[in-house]
């Protein structure tokens, strides 16, 4: 049985991965952890989300450290927001036990502390900012299309419901990485967010970022490449958060085999080379 502590667990994703592990026969949920106070603190998770009793009762993130030392889990997963996320890291990795991060929004200094504590704490840990294997095969499918076109313009749109709190997607920004390093770009110098006023003509270097909010979108992607009279455009569009919940189970069954100390990601998972 694979133990399985949820951060955030009361989210939309938290919830619904939740869900989904007490259908599984090889995995079960142990801890639920949610934001420092939560109002759900002691009330079993199961009747939270609406699955009925679990025997699982939430804790509140300021006591993260003594619910996983008592819990025991074997992976810790992460579906929160950046900080949390950080906090999460550090705690998992200092007590030995193993991460499944889907959290977005982590600036520099953060995605470098969390390199670091994995390290020192040579846990496994599988971070990826989209866990749906659609996704994933879109990202190899950008990596050989900016190379097959490297002077085409691209352009990165995604859109998001409105309750999305980091912009862009942590994908539209993996997706900017990919095809700027497969073209030897640096992302941070090409990236442009969005046009306003006079800007004046679009370089050739450039990849713009777009950022839609709107209702209940679930997470769109479109990458297109343009060059003189045609446009080459690649979708995922998810359907439903299942998508990367399957992701996570997947990511949960394949941890053990992850090299411990190490960031692995969703390609790992998926033996996409
Ligand atoms: N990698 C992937 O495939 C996906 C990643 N995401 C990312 O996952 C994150 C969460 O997304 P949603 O579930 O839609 O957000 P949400 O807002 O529905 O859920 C986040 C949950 O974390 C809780 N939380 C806040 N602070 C916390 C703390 N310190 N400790 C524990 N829990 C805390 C909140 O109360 C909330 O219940 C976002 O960063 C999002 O971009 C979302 C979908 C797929
Ligand atoms: O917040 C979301 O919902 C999603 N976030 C991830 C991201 O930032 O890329 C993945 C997915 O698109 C849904």
């Amino acid at each position: 049985m694979i133990r399985v502590a949820v951060s955030g667990a009361c989210g939309r994703m938290g919830s619904k991965i939740i869900k989904r592990i007490t259908r599984e026969d090889d995995m079960e949920v142990v801890a639920a952890i949610e934001a420092p106070n939560t109002p759900f603190k002691g009330k079993d998770v199961g009747e939270v989300i609406g699955i009925g009793t679990i025997g699982v009762k939430v804790t509140g993130a300021e006591e993260l450290e003594e619910a996983l030392r008592d819990s025991k889990p074997d992976v810790v997963v992460d579906f929160t927001i950046a900080d949390a996320a950080v906090n999460t890291v550090e705690k998992a990795s200092k007590l030995g036990i193993n991460l499944v991060v889907g959290t977005t929004g982590f600036s520099i200094e953060q995605l470098e502390k969390i390199e670091k504590d994995i390290k020192e704490g040579d846990v496994k840990a599988i971070i990826a900012p989209n866990m749906a294997v659609g996704v994933n095969v879109f990202f190899k499918v950008l990596e050989e299309l900016a190379k097959l076109l490297p002077d085409y313009n691209v352009e990165i749109m995604e859109a998001h419901h409105k309750h999305k709190k980091d912009a862009p997607s942590g994908t539209a920004l993996r997706a900017l990485e990919i095809i700027a390093v497969a073209t030897g770009r640096d992302p941070d110098k090409v990236s442009v967010y969005g046009r306003r006023g006079l800007i004046g003509e679009r370089s050739d270097d450039e990849i713009g970022v777009h950022a839609i909010r709107a209702g209940d979108i679930v997470g769109d992607h479109i990458v297109l490449f343009a060059g003189e009279g045609e446009r080459l455009e690649v979708i995922h569009r998810a359907h439903s958060r299942e998508a990367f919940v399957s992701g996570v189970i997947r990511a949960l069954r394949f941890i053990e085999k992850a090299e411990p100390g190490k960031i692995s990601n969703m390609n790992d998972v998926l033996g996409i080379r």
